[in-house]
């Protein structure tokens, strides 16, 4: 069963409360939280505040992708306000596995990330010890964009990867996400997509996340 994770940057955030529970309603299984700085990526989002706002309207797991340089500097701050998954990008900092550390020292999933045009063997060292390993299918920065088809490869050597160093890992694939793109990230191994505007695009997210689910179940395998 492939679980999706809805990014908030694509929902209309003047009725934050109500967007994230319909989204819970619905049937998702986490919320999306894409923290971008301005300079790790062209595009400014929010913090900590928000997160904290989200934890109090939902009980479902807050996953929280930092796209900001030196991560390490905001770890604390995030999971005091209620992330239960902390990603850090691989291109982002100098010490990706202090990093990943000090998110499980802090008592929560550690992820890391990487963009489309960093090698995969990024992942190797630190497999073992991570709790979510998430491929960017696009570049970072903004919601809305074309999936990118060489993930589609990245993701099934990523899941062999996976499977022979740390089966417990999840594998998450995070751009473009779409009914045109579902069922190639499904079948490529994916546990988890992240998917904004799929989800939150002005329509009812019920709608939205069951057409997706549909395009699964086509397989046999939603
Ligand atoms: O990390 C992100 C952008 O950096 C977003 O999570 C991602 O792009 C989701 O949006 P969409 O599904 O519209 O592509």
């Amino acid at each position: 069963m492939l679980k999706f994770a809805p990014s908030i940057l694509t929902a209309d955030l003047a009725r934050l409360k109500e967007v994230v529970q319909e989204a819970e309603a619905a049937g998702v299984d986490w919320i999306h939280l894409d923290v971008m700085d301005g300079v790790f990526v062209p595009n400014l989002t929010f913090g900590p505040i928000l997160v904290e706002a989200v934890r109090r309207v939902t009980s479902l797991p807050l996953d929280v992708h930092l796209m900001i340089v030196n991560p390490e500097r905001y770890l604390e701050d995030f999971a005091r306000a209620g992330a239960d998954h902390i990603t850090v990008h691989f291109e982002a900092t100098y010490h990706p596995h202090r990093a990943v550390q000090r998110v499980k020292e802090l008592g929560k999933k550690a992820g890391l990330a990487i963009n489309p045009g960093t090698p995969l063997e990024a992942f190797e060292p630190l497999l073992p010890e991570l709790d979510l390993a998430l491929l960017m299918s696009v570049n970072p920065g903004f919601g809305g964009q074309k999936y990118i088809p060489t993930a589609t490869g990245r993701l099934q050597r990523l899941r062999a990867m996976r499977d022979q160093l740390n089966p417990a890992c999840l594998l998450v694939v995070d751009g473009g996400v779409n009914r045109d793109t579902v069922r190639e990230v499904y079948q490529a191994g994916a546990d988890v997509a992240v998917a904004g505007s799929a989800l939150f695009n002005g329509r009812p997210v019920a709608e939205n996340l069951k057409a997706l689910k549909e395009v699964l179940y086509a397989l046999g395998g939603g």
